[in-house]
C-alpha cells in the first residue's frame, strides 16, 4: 500500500536489460500503458466518482503529487481543493482510488456502508508472502477470514491471554531497564528506537511461537524477514498502479519483483517449517498436539501451539498456520514499537509533559518497589492520556486500506466493486475543525474531566481511528496498549532523559513503510534516578 509512487516502471529492469531493450520497449510500454488507462477512464466515467484534485497527468495520474508520506500528501490535496475535503478520487497510475479525509466520510464508509468496504486489496506479491492470502490482514472478507480472526482473537489477543503474558512482559521490561541502566552508569547514550523495537519484537515472537524463538537469534531472523516483507509490500509494484499491464506483460515486467518475492517466501518457509517441525517433535505423541480441552495450562500456550492443537478441527493447512504466524508478528511489531518511539520523542520535545508523567508514575509505585507493575498502571490516567495523544498525532498505521467488494452508493457517489478505498486516519487526528490546537501535543485533552467526553480509540469515534473501525479494525488493541504502557511507565520511573550534547532537538522526520516511524534513530542519554533501588 505504501507506494514509492514516483518510481518509473523501467526501474524494474536491470541496467543491462534496460539498455538493450529501451528502443523496443518504450513504444510497447506506451501502448500498454495507455490501453488500461483509457479503458479504466472510460469505465469509471460512466460512474459518478468523487471529485479529483486537478493536476493529474496522462499515464501516471496524481502519482507525482503523492510524496514519500502519502498520508500527508493526501491531506494536502484534500484541503487545497474545494470539493475534495470529504471524498476525492486520486488516480495512481491507471487505478482510481477513493480517499476519505473527514470524520463524516470515515463514518459513511466504516459505519453506514461498513460491510461493502470490509475487504482489502491484494496483489500477486501479497498472495505469495501471505500464503494465499491465508492470514487475517489480507484475506478477503468471508467465512475463512472470520475463522482466522476468531482464532487469533481468542487464542492470542483476548484479555485473558494478554493478562497471561504479564509476567513475561515484566521480565522483558527488566531486561530493557537493565541495559539502559548500564548505559546510564557508563554515561553513554541508548538507541531508544532499537531498544523498544527489540522489546516489542521479542514479546510478539514469544506470544506467537514460544520462548524457543530466542534460541540462536531466531527472533532476529524473524525481524529481518518482516523488514524485507514490509519493504516489498510498501515498494513500487506495477500491479498496484497498472494492473492491466501487469496482466498482459506481467511475466516479463514483473519478473525481478516476483523472483525477489519468491526468494523471500522460501526464506519464510525454511524458517517457519523448521519451527513447526521442531514444535511437533517436542510435543511427541506422533506430532499430535493436545487439543484445547485436553490442555491443562491453556493460558500459557503460544499461538503456534494453539494452531497445531486445532489444526484438524478447523482443517488448517500448514500454509495457513504459517500465514497466520507471520501475519501476527508483522502486524504487531512495527505498529506497537512506533508508538513507544514517538511517545519518547514527543516527551523529549515537551519537558513539562515528561515531568508531569514522571511525577504521576513515581508517586503511584509503592515505596520500596523497584519496578512499575501492571497493577500500578491503574492509577496512572496521565500515562494513558500520553499514549492516546501519541496515537492521535502519530498513528503508526496512518492509512486504513480497504476495497469495495460490491458496487456501493456513498454520499451520492457510485463506488464500483473492486475500487481501492483509503481512510486517512492521520488526517482525522489532525483536523483543526475537530481538535483544538490540532498540531500540538497536549495529553490533557484525553483526561476525563467529567464535563467533556474524551474520544476513545475503539472505533466508534470517527474523529479518532488509530486502530481503525468496524469488522476489520485492529484486533490487537489490548495486546498493544499493555506493552506500550508498561514499557513507557518503567522508562519514566527509572530514568531522567537528556538529549546527547551533540544534538539540539529531536528530528521528527518520518518514514512510511505501511507503518510510520522516525527516519533517524532516537538516541537519548539516560540518567539514573538517585533514589531508586538497583
Ligand atoms: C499501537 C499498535 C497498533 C496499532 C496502532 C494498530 C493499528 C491497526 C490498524 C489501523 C489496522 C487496520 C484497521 C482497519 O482497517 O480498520 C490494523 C489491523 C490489524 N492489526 Fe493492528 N495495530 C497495532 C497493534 C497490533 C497488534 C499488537 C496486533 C497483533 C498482535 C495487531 C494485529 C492486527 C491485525 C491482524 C490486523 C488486520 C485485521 C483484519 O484485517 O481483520 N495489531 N491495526
Amino acid at each position: 500500500m505504501a507506494p514509492q509512487l514516483a518510481v518509473s516502471v523501467l526501474d524494474y529492469l536491470s541496467p543491462a536489460a534496460k539498455a538493450a531493450s529501451l528502443p523496443l520497449l518504450f513504444p510497447l510500454l506506451l501502448i500498454l500503458l495507455l490501453l488500461p488507462y483509457l479503458a479504466s477512464a472510460s469505465r469509471s466515467s460512466s460512474k459518478k466518482l468523487p471529485p479529483s484534485p486537478p493536476g493529474a497527468l496522462p499515464l501516471i495520474g496524481h502519482a507525482h503529487l503523492v510524496a514519500a508520506l502519502p498520508h500527508s500528501s493526501f491531506r494536502r490535496l484534500a484541503t487545497q481543493h474545494p470539493g475534495c475535503g470529504d471524498f476525492m478520487t486520486i488516480r495512481l497510475g491507471a487505478v482510481p482510488t477513493m480517499v476519505a479525509s473527514s470524520s463524516r466520510a470515515a463514518q459513511a464508509l466504516l459505519r453506514t456502508h461498513e460491510l461493502a468496504f470490509s475487504s482489502r486489496v491484494h496483489t500477486a506479491c501479497v498472495d505469495v508472502l501471505t500464503y494465499g492470502p491465508a492470514d487475517v490482514a489480507f484475506e478477503p472478507y468471508g467465512e475463512r477470514w472470520r475463522q482466522s480472526r476468531k482464532l487469533v482473537a481468542t487464542h492470542l489477543l483476548s484479555a485473558t491471554k494478554v493478562r497471561a503474558y504479564r509476567a513475561a512482559r515484566l521480565e522483558e521490561v527488566e531486561l530493557v531497564v537493565g541495559q539502559v541502566r548500564s548505559a546510564a552508569a557508563a554515561g553513554v547514550g541508548v538507541d531508544v528506537s532499537e531498544l523498544t523495537r527489540k522489546f516489542t519484537n521479542d514479546m510478539v515472537c514469544q506470544a506467537v511461537a514460544g520462548r524457543a524463538i530466542r534460541v540462536e537469534g531466531r527472533d532476529r531472523v524473524f525481524r529481518d524477514l518482516i523488514n524485507q516483507t514490509l519493504a516489498i509490500l510498501s515498494g513500487f509494484n506495477l500491479e498496484n498502479f497498472y494492473p492491466g499491464i501487469a496482466r498482459v506483460a506481467g511475466s516479463v515486467l514483473m519478473w525481478p519483483l516476483r523472483r525477489k518475492t519468491l526468494r523471500l517466501r522460501d526464506r519464510w518457509d525454511d524458517f517457519l517449517d523448521r519451527f513447526i517441525d521442531l514444535r511437533m517433535s517436542e510435543v511427541g505423541n506422533n506430532g499430535v498436539v493436545a487439543s484445547a480441552d485436553q490442555d491443562q495450562d491453556q493460558d500459557d500456550r503460544d499461538l503456534l501451539h494453539v494452531l497445531l492443537s486445532v489444526q484438524q478441527e478447523y482443517g488448517l493447512t500448514r500454509d495457513r498456520i504459517k500465514g497466520l504466524m507471520a501475519n501476527m508478528v508483522a502486524a504487531a511489531t512495527d505498529s506497537t514499537f512506533g508508538v513507544l518511539e514517538m511517545a519518547m520523542a514527543e516527551l523529549m520535545l515537551h519537558p513539562d509533559v515528561m515531568a508531569k508523567l514522571q511525577a504521576e508514575v513515581r508517586k503511584s509505585v509503592p515505596h520500596g518497589q523497584n519496578f512499575v507493575t501492571e497493577d500500578d498502571l491503574v492509577g496512572m490516567p496521565y500515562l494513558k492520556a500520553v499514549v492516546k495523544e501519541t496515537l492521535r498525532i502519530h498513528p503508526p498505521t496512518p492509512l486504513l486500506p480497504r476495497v469495495s467488494h460490491e458496487d456501493c452508493v456513498v454520499d451520492g457517489y457510485t463506488i464500483p466493486a473492486g475500487m481501492p478505498v483509503i481512510v486517512n486516519a492521520w488526517a482525522l487526528g489532525r483536523d483543526p475543525t475537530l481538535w483544538d490546537a490540532a498540531e500540538e501535543f497536549i495529553p490533557e485533552r484525553f483526561i476525563d474531566t467529567g464535563d467533556t467526553t474524551c474520544p476513545d480509540f475503539r472505533g466508534m469515534n470517527f474523529q479518532y481511528l488509530p486502530f481503525g473501525s468496524g469488522r476489520r479494525m485492529c484486533p490487537g488493541i489490548g495486546f498493544a496498549t499493555a506493552h506500550i504502557e508498561i514499557m513507557l511507565a518503567n522508562l519514566m520511573f527509572h530514568f531522567d532523559w537528556e538529549l546527547p550534547s551533540s544534538v539540539d532537538t529531536i528530528d521528527m522526520t518520518e518514514v512510511f513503510k505501511l507503518t510510520v516511524s522516525l527516519k533517524e534513530k532516537l538516541i537519548l542519554n539516560p540518567k539514573l534516578r538517585g533514589d531508586i533501588i538497583a
